[in-house]
């Protein structure tokens, strides 16, 4: 959809997410009802890093010459930091980056903190935001100058074989959170060159938007020990010798939320999952001359049982049109409408609507609350299946680079093939099929389809944000 982007940009505004007004490029207001959003969204993936993780709050401010240690890292974001350099009218002595991440913030401390073996391994993360002085085409929640909600892992073990584990157990965990949104995702390895500046290696997840362009939603890094030895964090081991740590961090941002709204949304606007939505489900009396009184109080009696039955309920008894408040609902993608009017009264039934099918059904006011559980959980089914055909839909082989070209200008989507892994050859590759390398999964066997050399690994590539 070439309109994809003039949808996305109507419905933050429409569905009020946030209010791309404020006057500083590539930093915006998050509004109530997507401050909701975030607010569930968050709670999700806070609830999956709480089982081992403990959430910590760093500042923001980072003394230039800790940002400069490691020098890769700081090469790969130096064009990148945005710089206080100001106390009121008073010049610092040195200048303070706003946090681009956090690794030269944090591992200072870190090597305080660490002491012992038995110290290990610690695993923090801290949602905070931060700052990139962007200068590729800024978007909304896609890519942003302020990321405010960028949450970031960072872990220490006291072997490389811990910090491979450790790095697998952050894919899980990236797993279970889209797998919760029905955000569908293409895990590989970044090539060598699009790797986190400082990092040994990135695993990312990229979904696809529905303008065939893939987006990076996470990333996992194995640090190995590049940090440790820069900001000589060290543990006494069982023999009383002194070793430098192993780490990893793996990061999200904005742009999942950004997926929710663009993989699942519709020409009715926002359809959200049901536990990152507002509301579960909104209550829309029916109103019949002579029987106002009577549905709404049903409508209210209603509202508190489900409420006390742990449900994000609305009642939305304004004086308007039900019409003009169900096209509201459905574009703000609340998962569930009831609606009450004095036959449902007399049947003690009401009809539910679906906003994922539009499927409406009669149900019984008794057991409303098991029918209603019943069908949030086969909405996150439904819309993460659908969600997941269409990714799948979009992943094509190529058998020659010009049929690779082909597919890509046509219909975008990822491409792969097999690739021998080379950085000369790869540059070529996208030279030539004008597409970036998203990455590569290990095995299969086979010969490099631009080069012709043996190729023990299949490379994804895509047209991406
Ligand atoms: N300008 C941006 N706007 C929105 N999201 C971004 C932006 N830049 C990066 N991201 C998201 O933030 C994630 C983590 O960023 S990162 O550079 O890859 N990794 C780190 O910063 C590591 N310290 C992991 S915490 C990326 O995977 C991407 O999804
Ligand atoms: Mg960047
Ligand atoms: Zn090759």
């Amino acid at each position: 959809m070439t309109e994809f982007s003039e949808w996305f940009h109507n419905i933050l505004e429409e569905a009020e997410i946030i209010d791309q007004r404020y006057p500083v490029k590539g930093m915006h207001v998050w509004m109530p009802h997507g401050f909701r959003i975030r607010k569930n969204t968050l709670k999700i993936l806070k609830d999956i890093l709480d089982r081992d993780h403990e959430e910590v709050l760093f500042p923001l401010l980072v003394p230039e010459d800790e940002l400069a240690k490691e020098s890769i890292h700081v090469k790969g974001f130096e064009d990148e930091v945005y710089w206080v350099t100001h106390g009121g009218l008073t010049r610092l002595q040195r200048k303070l980056a706003l946090r681009p991440t956090s690794e030269t913030v944090m591992y200072p401390m870190f090597a305080l903190w660490v002491r012992s073996h038995s110290d290990l391994p610690m695993r923090f993360y801290q949602v905070v935001n931060t700052f990139r002085y962007e200068t590729k085409h800024t978007r909304p929640l896609i890519r942003v100058r302020e990321i405010t909600t960028f949450k970031e892992a960072h872990t220490i073990h006291s072997s490389a074989a811990e910090a491979e584990e450790q790095v697998e157990r952050a894919i899980e965990i990236y797993r279970e959170f889209f797998d919760a949104l029905g955000i569908p995702y293409l895990i590989t390895k970044r090539p060598p060159w699009d790797k986190f500046p400082g990092s040994d290696y990135t695993m990312a997840f990229d979904t696809i938007m529905p303008d065939g362009k893939t987006l990076q939603i996470g990333t996992v890094h194995n640090l190995g020990q590049t940090f440790a030895r820069t900001f000589d964090i060290k543990f006494e081991n069982p023999d009383g010798e002194h070793e430098y740590v192993h780490q990893t961090c793996y990061g999200l941002s904005d742009r999942v939320i950004a997926s929710v709204i663009a993989v699942h949304g519709d020409e009715s606007g926002l359809c959200l999952p049901p536990e990152v939505a507002s509301y579960h489900v909104v209550i829309v009396p029916v109103i019949f001359r002579g029987a106002e009184e009577e549905v709404l109080d049903a409508c209210r009696g209603l509202m508190e049982r489900l409420e006390s039955a742990g449900f994000r309920a609305h009642l939305d008894d304004r004086d308007l049109r039900a019409g003009r408040k169900y096209y509201e609902w459905e574009m703000r993608g609340v998962p569930l409408r009831i609606e009450i009017g004095p036959r449902d009264l007399k049947n003690n039934s009401a009809v539910i609507s679906r906003r994922d099918t539009g499927e409406k059904t009669t149900a019984d006011l008794e057991s409303i609350e098991d029918t209603l559980r019943e069908l949030m959980d086969d909405i996150l089914e439904n819309i993460r299946k659908r969600a997941w055909e269409r990714m799948n839909s979009m992943i094509r082989e190529a058998e020659t680079l010009e049929e690779a070209a082909e597919i890509i200008e046509e219909k975008r989507g990822i491409i792969s093939f097999m690739w021998c892994g080379d950085e000369e050859c790869g540059k070529d590759i996208e030279e030539k099929v004008r597409v970036d390398i998203l990455g590569i999964q290990e095995g299969g066997t086979g010969t490099c389809i631009n080069c012709g050399r043996e190729a023990e690994h299949r490379a994804f590539l895509a047209r991406t944000y």
